[in-house]
């Protein structure tokens, strides 16, 4: 299918008092499509954030160093992923963990960002006319706050001559990814398209649990397929980091679907869609991530 994603046309929204105002589009295309733009809000600093993802995996003191919760990351195989046939590292994160190896700054900016994710998916359930009294059963509590609150800090290695990172849908209902250097590409169908935020500008786009969770009504969500190009860097420029918010359910649970008649059924457990998801997106050592609950990468 041939969508309208293309960075000309993508929707773009600010954030006024809490909520989202359109400029241009509406949150209808913005769901169809799978992406919007969204105007980084005034008051939210992401220096802290940019600056761990510029420095997570650097050496630290040589060994993990208890007092620099920006670095030596390499040392943390429960937050660390060496995505070895791409050029990303990153640090992906659940809100249990960051409260352990964060500082408060960090942790403060991650709390705002997962909060917007939520306030987003609120949003298009508000636009998709779901019934309040289901949102808890649908997002299995992530729609107010009590899915998995993922953060992933991306550093994109240049001398690595391969793809940024692999072809993918993100797994959960809404990604708030900062992505100030272009790189990002969609997939409209046919060809894939640069996703290029303007300054200054966050880029939202849908998952694949709000993707399942609508595929039987006529305004099914859109989770937008995307990928990293190969970065290069010259000698003048930063390697291309991002930082990405998502809101997902929780590990344990169930997914659910809306019916045309607003009625909801059951569709499987969260942990075989997980498990499917992640196997055909990297299809690396990782397929348990963010399933095995007390293992390595819950
Ligand atoms: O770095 C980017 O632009 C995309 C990152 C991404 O897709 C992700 O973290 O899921
Ligand atoms: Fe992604």
């Amino acid at each position: 299918m041939t969508t309208e994603l293309s960075s000309d046309t993508l929707a773009r929204a600010e954030w006024i008092a809490g909520s989202i105002k359109f400029l241009s589009g509406d949150m209808a295309r913005a769901l169809r499509t799978g992406c919007f733009f969204l105007a980084v809000p005034a008051d939210l600093d992401l220096r802290p954030a940019v600056r761990f993802a510029r420095s997570f995996f650097e050496e630290g003191g040589g060994e993990w160093v208890a007092t620099d919760a920006y670095s030596g990351y390499r040392n943390r195989p429960d937050v660390y992923f060496d995505r070895e046939g791409f050029q990303t590292e990153h640090v992906l994160i659940d809100q249990d963990r960051r409260a352990e190896y964060f500082d408060p700054t960090l942790n403060t900016l991650c709390d705002r960002l997962s909060e917007m994710t939520e306030s987003i998916l609120r949003a298009g359930l508000v636009e998709l006319n779901v019934a309040k009294s289901s949102w808890d059963l649908l997002t299995q509590g992530a729609a107010f706050g009590r899915g998995t609150r993922w953060l992933a800090f991306n550093h994109y290695r240049p001398e690595k001559p391969v793809l940024g990172c692999t072809p993918h849908k993100d797994t959960g209902f809404v990604t708030v990814l900062y992505a100030p250097t272009p790189g990002l590409e969609g997939w409209n169908g046919t060809d894939w398209v640069p996703i290029d935020a303007p300054a200054d500008h966050l880029i939202v786009n849908f998952g694949g649990s709000f993707e399942a969770m609508t595929a039987a009504i006529d305004t099914r969500v859109a989770a937008m397929l995307h990928r990293v190009r190969e970065t290069r860097t010259d000698d003048n420029s930063e390697d291309r980091i991002s930082v990405a918010a998502f809101a997902n359910p929780p590990a344990i649970g169930e997914m659910y679907g809306l019916q045309d008649d607003g009625s909801v059924v059951h569709l499987e457990s969260i942990e075989a869609f997980l498990r499917r998801f992640n196997d055909e997106a990297w299809g690396d050592e990782y397929t348990d991530f963010g399933i095995k609950v007390g293992g390595t990468h819950a």
